[in-house]
């Protein structure tokens, strides 16, 4: 008997690890159902296994996203295995943790509190979260009232967390209707910020400047050249076009910006997982507050289900499960997501900042070193194009990449019915390829099979399932390092290369021959 938890998850992962390795035709096949020595349900059966619903809503409100895991290599005693390692990891209790405002950022002394934002949490939270809420929702309906003149366009510069959940909602939720035309801005790259330049007329623009710390170079530079835009562009108070989006409201106040147009968030609301603060100003300004709401209300229904659901049903965990186990037993060191849906384009994107500034990392919270691969290198596209790119390394290549596929059931377009139909073929289609494999006629269109994959689908691609899409992956990464033991919530691999910026800048000529003649090479020697 395991006598203290290393000793726990040690037994826990030996006897994940020798476990046998059944392929997914074998898993699927009914006619191992019931025989001898092997009880694992097969088909149809398997399927309901392994897929679960998460649902919220009543009448036109009512949504769900399905959540099919059957295509991977999880059976029952590889599900009873993990079941054992999140226990011996304490998952309940990390859990409990969380939705309680411990501070479980233990190396920032501090509590991760974004589910707050959306209603789960602790009561003083998600109070405090609310009435800053009320706060964004008042200057956003004074906005769309005229009160600050007409405003037909917001720039808004952020980067990593202040920006990519901004982008994929703006980008998923305004094909329809965009209430002010938002331009999401986050590179240096001063060509990034001329391209919203040259959409935006400086007469009916405002600025949201979207910053945690309030210091980030790249969105502090971005946002000073916006106001000389303004400026040049005949406004004649640009800093009255600012509002602030952050956790350091005095440092805003510093900048200039007034305070009645500051948008403030709790320092315990990680960059990442902000979209759901005042982050998500741009989203609210773009969709309207009731869509603002709904995306929060999708959140708050997957919160429900990861906060009450134990074991191998609890589907952010279950999926973490299988992430652990393609990692640490199969070696995949990539992990691949395809959104068969234009709308999503940038959810791999998100998905990469979420997964692997939350979990790549080499030491565990309690400073020993990880002794096993952590966070797959998250990527994907858009399918059907990514069929017609990249696909050939998922069925043939030397690699195994476990694919995530995302759909939607209803179409987002409204064009001949045969556009959806197709797209939606084709995704299922990729799923099957993948693990049914095909012999071939020859070594060159043999086909392996056995690779898995797993497949979300939404009934719609709505504000309430975008919003739950985003807090699945939130718990399936929080999940995910439970069982590896590590912090997800800080990201100190981000610190060096920037310090190492500012050498440069401040004329440091200490650096390598190579990075020196880089520098000389330049120009920017000082
Ligand atoms: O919102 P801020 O403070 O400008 O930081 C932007 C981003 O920079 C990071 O700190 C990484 O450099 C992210 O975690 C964060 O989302």
């Amino acid at each position: 008997m395991p006598t203290t938890p290393a000793d726990a998850v040690a037994a826990a992962w030996d006897h994940i690890e020798s476990l046998p390795r059944p392929t997914l035709r074998e898993l699927f096949s009914t006619e191992r159902d019931g025989g001898e020595g092997y009880d694992e349900p097969g088909g149809a059966e398997r399927v309901a296994m392994l897929s679960g619903r998460i649902e919220w809503g009543e009448d036109e409100t009512a949504g769900g996203v399905l959540f099919d895991w059957s295509k991977t290599h999880l059976d029952s005693t590889l599900l009873a295995g993990f079941e054992k390692l999140a226990e011996a990891r304490g998952f309940a209790q990390q859990r409990a943790a969380l939705l309680g405002a411990e501070k479980v950022n233990v190396t920032e002394g501090r509590a991760a509190t974004h589910t707050a934002e959306r209603g789960t949490g602790k009561d003083s939270d998600v109070e405090e979260a609310d009435a800053l809420h009320q706060r964004m929702r008042l200057l956003v309906e004074a906005i769309h009232g005229g009160a600050m003149g007409e405003v037909k366009h917001l720039i808004h510069v952020g980067i990593g967390g202040s920006a990519l959940g901004p982008a994929l909602a703006i980008d998923a939720l305004t094909r329809d209707l965009e209430l002010v035309d938002v331009h999401v801005v986050s590179n240096i790259d001063g060509v990034a910020l001329e391209q919203a330049f040259a959409a935006c007329d400086p007469a009916t623009t405002m600025v949201a400047v979207a910053s945690k710390t309030f210091t980030t170079i790249e969105t502090m530079t971005n946002a000073a050249s916006v106001l000389k835009w303004l400026g040049e562009g005949g406004v004649s108070d640009p800093s009255g076009r600012v509002v602030a989006l952050t956790a350091s409201p005095e440092k805003a106040v510093e900048w200039g910006v007034d305070e009645t147009r500051i948008l403030p968030f709790k320092e315990t609301v990680g960059g990442r997982y902000s979209l759901w603060s005042s982050i998500g100003f741009p989203v609210a300004l773009a969709v309207g507050w009731d869509e603002f709401e709904a995306m929060l209300a999708g959140a708050q229904a997957v919160d429900r289900h990861f906060a009450e659901t134990e074991g191998r049903v609890n589907l952010p965990l279950r999926a973490a499960f299988a992430d652990r186990y393609y990692a640490r037993v199969r070696g995949c060191q990539t992990r691949a997501v395809f959104a068969y849906d234009e709308r999503l384009g940038l959810f791999p994107d998100y998905l990469q900042q979420l997964e692997m500034e939350s979990n790549g990392k080499r030491v565990a919270a309690d400073m020993q070193p990880v002794d096993e691969p952590t966070a797959a290198i998250t990527w994907g596209g858009v399918g059907t194009d990514a069929q017609h790119a990249v696909f050939q390394l998922l069925h043939q290549g030397t690699h195994l990449v476990p694919v995530d596929f995302i759909a939607s059931i209803a179409p987002g377009d409204a064009l001949d019915p045969a556009h959806h139909r197709i797209l939606l073929m084709n995704c299922f289609a990729q799923g099957a390829a993948l693990m049914a494999g095909d012999k071939g006629t020859d070594p060159a269109h043999h086909f392996p099979g056995d690779r898995p994959s797993a497949t979300i689908l939404a009934d719609d691609l709505d504000a309430a399932t975008l919003g739950a899409l985003i807090a699945f992956h939130e718990h399936r990464v929080f999940a995910g390092a439970v069982l590896m033991g590590i912090n997800p919530f800080d990201q100190f691999g981000v610190e060096l290369g920037k310090s190492m910026a500012k050498a440069i800048e401040a004329g440091d000529s200490d650096f390598d021959a190579s990075t020196a003649g880089l520098v000389e090479a330049a120009g920017l020697t000082a």
